[in-house]
């Protein structure tokens, strides 16, 4: 790693209303508080579902926390008649710093393709926000030993047009399907197998300075278990977080993994 700051990010999912969000976002900034947490050392941000963003905006301005908070998906378009969507200007008027866009569990039950994927990301950069942008492959292309090409072929469709200096705004997080709320994690080598692989594909298409500037995160089954590991990888700057995001001890203790 250079100098790129370490970020550990809770995917909430379709967990928690907002009174326990309330709960887990103070339980949190407890945890953190009580281990000296340094926000120079590790990033912070939680991503709850959208009906939580407005409570948990609230508790982090009210208590001027470090903590940071993004969403799960948002829309291609500005605003108007699409039932049921949320715009990039309802998240900045939040305080929304990061946004999720393909994540698998998207592409696979809403159908989002690379370039709708690629779309979002863009809306969400023009926004002034983070997107993370992720790829990963299923477990019949991780057999068939192609899984680097899979996702790189992701990315780069993502990707397509943009210039090396809004490549480098943006977040890879790299989640192996199969690893995904098994308890089955990817082990270290194969997180930066594959973690390297996308830098290395950066470096290709868009120079040294895009590819040293992106963090690439890991995603599925990451815990307080395999952290220390996972961020002692090369091209892992840090963690999309599923299942141990939703407890304030196991979030914290992964985001003091440098201590
Ligand atoms: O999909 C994930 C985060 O986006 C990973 O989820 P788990 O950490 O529960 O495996």
């Amino acid at each position: 790693m250079t100098n790129r700051i370490p970020l550990m990010a809770g995917n909430w999912k379709m967990n928690l209303d907002h009174l326990e969000a309330n709960h887990l976002v103070q339980g949190l900034a407890l945890a953190l508080g009580d281990a000296g947490h340094d926000y120079a050392k590790c990033e912070v941000v939680v991503i709850p579902p959208f009906t939580d963003i407005r409570t948990v905006q609230t508790i982090v301005d009210a208590d001027e926390l470090g903590i940071k908070y993004g969403a799960q998906d948002v829309s291609v378009h500005d605003n108007g008649a699409y039932t049921g969507e949320i715009s990039t200007a309802m998240l900045t008027k939040l305080g929304v710093s990061y946004v999720v866009m393909g994540h698998s569990e998207r592409r696979e039950y809403h159908g989002e393709s690379d370039a709708l994927v690629g779309a979002k990301a863009r809306k969400v950069l023009d926004a002034g926000m983070t997107p993370i942008l992720c790829c990963g492959e299923a477990l019949e292309v991780r057999k068939a030993g192609t899984h680097v090409e899979f996702v790189l072929a992701q990315v780069r469709a993502a990707l397509e047009g943009w210039s090396g200096q809004d490549v480098a705004k943006i977040v890879i997080a790299y989640e192996p399907i199969w690893a995904i709320g098994t308890g089955e994690t990817a082990t270290a080598e194969d997180a930066q197998e594959v973690c390297g692989a996308i830098r290395e594909a950066l470096r290709a298409d868009y120079g040294d300075a895009t590819a040293e500037a992106v963090r690439v995160l890991y995603g599925g089954s990451a815990k307080p278990d395999n952290i220390k590991e996972l961020m002692a990888q090369p091209d892992v700057d840090g963690a999309l977080i599923g299942g141990a995001s939703l407890k304030a001890e196991s979030f914290a203790a992964m985001a003091g993994f440098y201590a």
